[in-house]
């Protein structure tokens, strides 16, 4: 019997920000013998703590993994079957925590990479979450009802990917999309309608260095969903019980603005530079300051709040050594996602009116290095 505490709700410096609090519970793990860190589905039915209610508020499933009753719940371990559709840097690193919190995980990848996680599980690296192995599920295609559906694949891939994942299968299963960028909520909602679709973003640093293997280098994982809190509320302490503290914030452009705004001038500094978040604000700081006043400005247009001296708190907040994806995207001679993030600052400054021009220098010194 092992005791597992979630993240401790924090009041952070700079955010503003009261995070879902973590249910404290004790599960069973089947653990391997040969190997103590080795995570594997509970075989215990110690119910957690406190009864998990349904995930989401949706209209009643049809006979699928969401179990008996339609009520969402899948009977008394509150234990979910959750699909990732992307197990890379951030997909692969909540897949890992949701099967180590005893939830059942289904992957969805290309053939190669299923292969390797049928085989040897996810891998994880972390000084925030610890070392281990979570054994997972892996298909190339969704062919069954989930409770909750994850995509975390790159902008890039997303319509490719996006096959693997059948509107019909997926029925009104909760998707949330932790892409960066905006774009992919109306890609989202084309295919699936506008119901399933939890706008959401995540904030990490964690990168998948083989398949299956997950470096994680922040010392945190947070993620924000957009809706209501009588809807949202279970799933983020769905999130927070795994150790991924989640927060749910009413508006859709506060949360998806409030990230490109942050997200926007770090990815295009740190990858235009070749620099680290710390090196970028001291070195860069005038152009720092510079293209997050004008993404700021961009987000205030679209809706959100958005405080650049708030903004840049978070920034001089963020752990020094880290690095955008973006970044490590190119670091690996990867396709960028520069469209969806710097493309769709550019997009939004343009539709709205407002000048960016330190953005468009950069994007278009980017577009020009690639
Ligand atoms: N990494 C980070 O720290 C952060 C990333 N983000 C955002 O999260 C999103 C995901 O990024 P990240 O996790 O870094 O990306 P990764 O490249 O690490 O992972 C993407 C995953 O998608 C899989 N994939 C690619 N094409 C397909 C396809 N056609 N079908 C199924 N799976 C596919 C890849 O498979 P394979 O393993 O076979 O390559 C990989 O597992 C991006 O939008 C990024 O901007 C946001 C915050 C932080
Ligand atoms: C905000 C940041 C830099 C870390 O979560 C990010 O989203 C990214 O690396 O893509």
């Amino acid at each position: 019997m092992a005791e597992r505490a979630g993240p401790v709700p924090t009041d952070r410096p700079g955010l503003g920000r009261t995070w879902v609090s973590a249910h404290k519970f004790r599960v069973d793990w089947g653990v391997d013998p040969s190997d103590d860190h080795v995570i594997r589905h509970p075989t215990g039915r110690t119910p957690p703590s406190c009864p998990i209610p349904p995930l989401l508020a949706l209209p009643a499933p049809g006979p699928t993994a969401r179990g008996t009753g339609g009520t969402g719940a899948t009977g008394a371990t509150g234990h979910r079957t959750v699909a990732v559709l992307g197990p890379g840097g951030v997909g692969g690193l909540l897949a890992a925590l949701l099967a180590r919190a005893g939830h059942r995980v289904l992957c969805l990848a290309g053939e190669d990479t299923a292969r390797a996680l049928r085989t040897d599980g996810l891998r994880v690296r972390s000084g925030h979450c610890g070392d281990f192995t979570a054994r997972v599920e892996a298909d190339t295609a969704l062919r069954e009802p989930v409770d909750l559906c994850l995509v975390t694949v790159k902008h890039t891939a997303l319509e490719a990917a996006l096959d693997r994942l059948p509107a019909g299968v997926l029925g009104d299963a909760p998707l949330v999309p932790l892409l960066n960028g905006v774009d992919h909520l109306a890609a989202l909602r084309r295919r699936y309608g506008a119901g399933p679709v939890v706008p959401a973003t995540v904030k990490v640093e964690s990168t998948r260095t083989a398949p299956g293997v997950i470096e994680h280098g922040s010392p945190f994982v947070q993620i924000e969903l957009a809706g209501a809190e009588e809807r949202l509320g279970p799933l983020a302490a769905l999130f927070t019980d795994a150790g991924a503290e989640a927060r749910v914030v009413p508006d859709e452009a506060g949360v998806m603005w409030a990230k490109l705004a942050f997200l926007a001038p770090v990815a295009l500094l740190t990858t235009r530079y070749r620099a680290t978040i710390g090196a970028v604000r001291t070195e860069r700081r005038d152009e720092l300051v510079a293209v997050l006043e004008e993404a700021a400005a961009v987000a205030r247009a679209c809706g959100a709040s958005v405080d650049p001296a708030a903004v840049l708190e978070r920034c001089d907040a963020f752990p020094a050594g880290n690095k955008s994806s973006m970044l490590r995207d190119a670091e690996a001679g990867r396709e960028l996602e520069l469209d969806a993030i710097g493309g769709a600052l550019l997009r939004a400054a343009e539709e709205r009116g407002v000048p960016v021009p330190t953005a468009a220098r950069l994007v278009a010194e980017l577009e020009a290095s690639g």
